[in-house]
């Protein structure tokens, strides 16, 4: 499987069919109120969204019911958990026939076993880096870390990558890297993705 692409953080209808023109496999969708990037409670996706990139919702320790609600009314495909979801959480939202991205916030201490009591709730993890902020903090960690990881459930890099640091995200090898997320270091202003920025960040990655 190549490496995936997904953009995070879209939220202007214009902007969501520009960077949708690129296809990254995923793109996220902020549900989270205390977010610059919030899309509002009334969000729904520009018509002409292609059907082939998968939507995703980001919550921050949303209740199971609010987030499913979210997901059938704007047709999400999988949910980001950003928050301190618990696995029971996680299972309701998995049996409901949504893909579940659980996300950790890591740091060079973190200890990759706290991952493990979600390993059968989550078809995926999304590591990213530990800041004030839930997400969107603009910072990378030290990637080196990822080799005390060695699970099976493949995992998402976050955190502050850019078109400059983004050849060193694809160069990371023996690690059980499925996609990168990229959000803030593709902007111009929180949710406004700069096409430029973006298109340089797939030519230095090869996404
Ligand atoms: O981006 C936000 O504002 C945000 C707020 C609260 C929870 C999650 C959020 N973003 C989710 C993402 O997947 C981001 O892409 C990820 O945190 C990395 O962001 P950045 O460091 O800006 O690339």
């Amino acid at each position: 499987m190549s490496l995936q692409l997904k953009v995070c953080g879209m939220r202007d209808a214009d902007n969501i069919l520009q960077v949708a023109a690129l296809r990254p496999a995923y793109m996220g969708f902020i549900f989270y109120g205390k977010s610059p990037r919030f899309v509002g409670e009334s969000f729904v996706l520009p018509a002409g969204f292609p059907a082939e990139i998968k939507k995703v919702g980001v919550f921050v320790n949303a209740s199971a019911e609010t987030m499913l609600a979210t997901a059938a009314r704007v047709g999400l495909d999988a949910l980001q958990l950003h928050g301190h979801e618990s696995v029971e959480v996680c299972r309701q939202v998995k049996a409901a026939g949504l893909e579940v991205i659980k996300v950790f916030s890591v740091d060079d201490d973190f200890d990759f076993a706290s991952t493990e009591p979600y390993r059968e709730v989550a078809d995926y993890f999304l590591f990213d880096t530990k800041g004030k902020l839930y997400g969107g903090n603009a910072q990378t960690f030290d990637w080196s870390v990822l080799r005390r990881y060695d699970q099976q459930v493949p995992f998402f890099l976050s955190g502050g990558l850019t078109p400059a640091n983004v050849a060193g995200a694809v160069a990371l090898d023996g690690v059980n890297l499925y996609a990168l997320d990229v959000n803030s270091g593709v902007e111009t202003a929180p949710g406004k993705k700069d096409l430029g920025l973006l298109q340089e960040l797939k030519n230095n990655s090869r996404l």
